[in-house]
């Protein structure tokens, strides 16, 4: 269940007003829930409870330190895809030894620190990656933990531009690939192959990508397990939310929505797999991002202009594409709800940003009850791939973060001054 109600008339989360947290912290904010992520968490653990496993929350979803404090702290280990994401771990208490780094463009410099870290395991992405990391290890005298991402060339049934796992990605080894360099990555002095990974896409909504992928790698992990005594199986993440009627289904990804919308959830994830990774006897490792911090967040936004141009009604909020380009960059759709109920007419609306940029938009032509200047929206689903993709594009600073545990707030990340966006800038030596 996600904790994001209304009381009367009012939004809250979970003890917190959002009219409150937006008086106190300003807007644009995002408001994350501790109760929500906390549960997310929780949900997905259990329903693997059937085979040993571990959740690595991926932290490109939301890598606010706070939030992965709280993920360490419920046992969570960490999928990182860069040096920095694993800085960050660190610096929010996350165990190395917990963390795999994914990511297809690995520098020596991200190679070094994670091995010196002592990370669990590389996932390694192309065979020049695995020379880098043998002899990268070799000049620091350690062996490096190694898995290789497996590309299985299935269909996702996602949106184009986050499926991974067919032959037009970038991502992983092809599959037909994978057999013979693990034999030539076992004739190298310094890894240790330690599992097998894959990723085939995220939001995804039905089982059947996933099952067809396991189905068809399965069988090659067995034999490369017989072969290296490889201890774990990494399946990824991907696992769709709901975000058409977010706040009504109350769940982050139930069966069915209240308009009869199917969803995946992590149970039936976790019933059609378990079964055929099971028998194989390894560990399996998920990387959810998504499923643990989409609907835990919100983005809070005040009204600034309301402009009619007689074609279209513009919402003009002080949030943009910087805080949340899902949008822009997907036609994403999140829903809009206002943080204080009204009886407004409903029109139909394009709430737009400040940006330059006519991308954008939070929504086209949705109909809502027209706000006034000054009034709140909140912006639900958006704490996954919301702030982590914030940008300051405009010169834009980064919108404050708040967390709520029950009756309490805290600020978990302040708005970026505005100086410090061009803090590194100076001008040439050769200029007055
Ligand atoms: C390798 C890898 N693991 C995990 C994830 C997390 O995906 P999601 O947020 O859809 O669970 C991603 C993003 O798609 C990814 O690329
Ligand atoms: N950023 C994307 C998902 C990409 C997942 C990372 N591989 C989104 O907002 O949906």
């Amino acid at each position: 269940m996600h904790h994001f109600r209304y009381h009367g008339d009012e939004l809250f989360c979970e003890g917190v007003s959002i009219e409150t947290l937006a008086r106190r912290h300003g807007t644009p904010l995002y408001v994350y829930s501790q109760q929500t992520l906390t549960d997310n968490f929780r949900r997905l653990d259990e329903a693997w409870a059937g085979v040993r496993h571990l959740p690595c929350y991926a932290v490109k979803a939301n890598s606010n330190l706070a939030i992965l404090r709280l993920m360490a702290d419920l046992g969570s280990g960490f999928d990182v895809v860069s040096g920095g994401e694993l800085l960050r771990v660190l610096a929010a208490g996350g165990p190395a030894d917990r963390c795999v780094f994914a990511g297809v463009a690995k520098t020596e410099e991200e190679i070094v620190t994670a091995l010196r870290a002592g990370i669990h395991c590389f996932n390694v992405e192309s065979e020049q990656e695995l020379e880098r990391i043998d002899r990268l290890a070799g000049d620091l005298g350690c062996v490096a933990p190694v898995a290789i991402r497996v590309n299985p060339d299935v269909e996702a049934h996602t949106h184009a531009k986050i499926t991974t796992g067919t032959y037009e990605n970038k991502f992983g080894i092809p599959f037909d690939q994978v057999e013979e360099l693990y034999a030539r990555a076992a004739r190298r002095r310094n890894l240790w192959l330690r599992g097998v990974q894959m990723h085939i896409g995220s939001q995804l909504t039905r089982v059947q990508p996933f099952e067809d992928a396991v189905r068809k790698v399965a069988p090659l992990v067995q034999r490369l397990k017989d072969r290296y005594g490889l201890e774990f199986f990494d399946i990824g993440g991907g696992l769709g939310i709901v975000y058409e009627e977010a706040l009504a289904s109350g769940d982050p990804a139930w069966w069915q929505t209240p308009r009869g919308r199917r969803m995946l959830t992590p149970e039936l994830h976790a019933a059609r797999l378990v079964p055929i990774l099971k028998p194989l006897g390894l560990r399996v490792l998920l990387e959810p991002g998504r499923f643990i911090t989409g609907n835990a967040g919100i983005l809070v936004t005040r009204v600034e202009y309301i402009k009619k141009t007689g074609r279209k009604t513009f919402v003009i909020v002080d949030a943009a594409m910087t805080e949340l380009i899902r949008p822009a960059f997907y036609d994403a759709h999140h829903e809009i709800v206002p943080v204080r109920r009204s009886k407004a007419a409903m029109v139909e609306c394009d709430v737009v940003g400040g940006v330059c940029e006519s991308g954008d938009y939070f929504c086209k032509d949705r109909p809502l009850p027209l706000p006034r200047p000054g009034d709140l929206l909140a912006i639900l689903s958006a704490g996954a791939y919301g702030s982590a993709m914030g940008s300051n594009y405009n010169t834009r600073p980064l919108a404050a973060e708040a967390l709520v545990h029950k009756n309490r707030s805290a600020l978990i990340r302040q708005r970026q001054p505005v100086e410090a966006i061009w803090q590194w800038e100076r001008p040439a030596p050769w200029q007055r």
